[in-house]
């Protein structure tokens, strides 16, 4: 029998990962559970013949639950759907800071927990996500795991330590990628190209890329001293970025993201405690 899915919290993470399962067509629609604090929200999915109901129903009926609230709110959840979990569920924790064994802690006993970093752009199928998997499970189970993750773009096992760099590399630094190409879009506007234009402009350069640094597996630095010109244009404009401390600025960010999960991480384990 297909396992069912359950998602708890469907926000913007949780709807992501919702529309890639189905479009990938991994599940269809009647294997999913989804949980949210408004329902009233959810009404476009249950149209859809998508299963919406509370916490507790959601919990009791899925074989792979998603916990895809903000992380303070975990403890209040899994107080609340602990006793009526199946015993042999497997919980999938994406919240930033939330450790396999702080889950395991809230659950009160052995449970099997993966640990994901999953990104947004899940919800077009190009999605990267890292997992990390609690001993618990089985070699069927991860390869089950793995398939779900995959259904909604690329996915690595890594090892839960590197967890915060993993919500550096792929789960925040899709934000930053839009706050670059919102700039670009406005330098454009500014040398007279329409908004909606600029757009196209900039997407699709990051998009190629991306596609080209992953294709052709050249060094990022590489590909860049093919486009820069001997006295050209592009040469100008990378001694503008540097000026600026645009590198520094980047590992700072991906620092202070990393940074912040490991603050997350001591502040829910020091809460499970109390
Ligand atoms: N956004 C991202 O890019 C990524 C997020 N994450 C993680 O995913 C998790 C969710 O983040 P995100 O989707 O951005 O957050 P959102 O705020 O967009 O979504 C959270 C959802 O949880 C619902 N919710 C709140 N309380 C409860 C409750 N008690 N029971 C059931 N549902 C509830 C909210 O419902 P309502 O709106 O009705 O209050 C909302 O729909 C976080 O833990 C975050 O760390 C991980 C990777 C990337
Ligand atoms: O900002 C956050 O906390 C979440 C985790 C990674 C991306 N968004």
């Amino acid at each position: 029998m297909e396992p069912m899915i359950g998602m708890i919290g469907c926000g913007n993470m949780g709807r992501a990962i919702v529309e890639g399962i189905l479009k990938a067509k991994v599940a269809k629609e009647n294997q999913i559970y989804a949980a949210n604090r408004h329902l009233e929200k959810l009404s476009d999915l249950a149209e859809r013949g998508i299963k919406t109901a509370g916490n507790l129903e959601t919990a009791a009926c899925s074989d792979i639950l998603f916990l895809a609230v903000k992380p303070h709110l975990y403890q209040e959840v899994i107080e609340e759907i602990r006793d009526v979990v199946k015993p042999d569920v497997i919980v999938v924790a994406i919240a930033a800071g939330i450790s396999i064994q702080t889950v395991k802690d809230l659950f009160q006993r052995e449970i099997k927990v993966v640990r994901a970093m999953p990104n947004t752009p899940a919800l077009v199928g190009e999605g990267m996500s890292g997992i990390s998997f609690d001993t618990l499970l089985n070699e069927r189970e991860k390869k089950m795991i793995i398939k779900l993750f995959q259904s909604f773009g690329e996915v690595q096992v890594v090892e839960e330590r590197l967890m915060p760099a993993v919500g550096s590399a792929s789960g925040s630094s899709v934000a930053f990628v839009f706050i670059l190409m919102e700039a670009m879009a406005d330098a454009c506007v500014k040398l007279g190209m329409g908004r909606e234009q600029a757009y196209v402009f900039v997407g699709q350069a990051v998009k190629g890329g991306a596609a080209m640094m992953l294709e052709t597996k050249k060094h990022p630095g590489v590909l860049k001293d093919m486009v820069c010109s001997p006295n050209g244009t592009t040469i100008a404009g990378v001694k503008a970025l540097e000026q600026a401390g645009f590198r520094y600025a980047v590992m700072d960010a991906l620092d202070a993201c990393a940074k912040r999960t490991e603050e997350m991480a001591q502040a829910s384990s020091t809460v499970k405690k109390r």
